[in-house]
């Protein structure tokens, strides 16, 4: 498989992996594939309801497992924010995927964020948006092949510079 005709986006909850994903798929012609979806599909449940259920543990791997199933010929992956713990999930993207870390910073992803209570951030007991931004930047650089600053653009700018090579 030609890895460099998947696109995988991580960061953090957020910074735009599904609403660029659909964007940059229709503009190279591929499929849409968002981890999450896959996830609630699967559990016919909101991801709020399998993080509570399944724990902090428990949803990691079972996100991770969902991942290590996703094979596309040409496709841009939404992953969720935590997919960055799961090492086996990340090894498979990297393999059959270019990675791309949409970076953004902490306030500009605090103010994104209005719904935290519900929208199934897999945070550790007592975590922050900050210690929480501070534990996966680490991750997320690591993992990337390309990281884009997404700081103070639109969604269409951020795709004029994922396709400008
Ligand atoms: N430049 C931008 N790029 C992407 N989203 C933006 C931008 N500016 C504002 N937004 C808004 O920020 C939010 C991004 O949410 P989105 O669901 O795409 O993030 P995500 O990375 O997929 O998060 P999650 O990890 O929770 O799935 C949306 O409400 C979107 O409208
Ligand atoms: O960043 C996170 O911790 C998460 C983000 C969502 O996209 C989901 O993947 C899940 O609810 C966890
Ligand atoms: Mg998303």
């Amino acid at each position: 498989m030609d890895k460099h005709k998947n696109i995988t986006l991580i960061g953090m909850p957020g910074a735009g992996k599904s609403t660029i994903g659909v964007l940059l798929a229709k503009a190279v012609g591929g499929a849409f594939i968002d981890t999450d979806l896959l996830l609630q599909q699967k559990h016919r449940k909101l991801l709020q309801q399998i993080v509570d259920e399944l724990g902090f543990q428990g949803f990691i791997e079972e996100e991770g497992n969902t991942i290590c199933g996703v094979s596309p010929e040409h496709a841009v992956i939404a992953t969720g924010g935590s997919a960055v713990y799961y090492e086996p999930a990340m090894k498979h993207l990297r393999e059959i995927s270019e990675i791309i870390y949409l970076r953004l910073p902490l306030d500009e992803i605090d103010s994104r964020i209005n719904n935290r209570a519900t929208r199934g951030i897999a945070l550790k007991d007592g975590q922050t948006l900050a210690s929480l931004f501070e534990e996966r930047t680490p991750l997320y650089e690591k993992y990337a092949h390309r990281v884009v600053e997404c700081g103070d653009k639109n969604p269409e700018q951020v795709l004029r510079i994922i396709l400008e090579r």
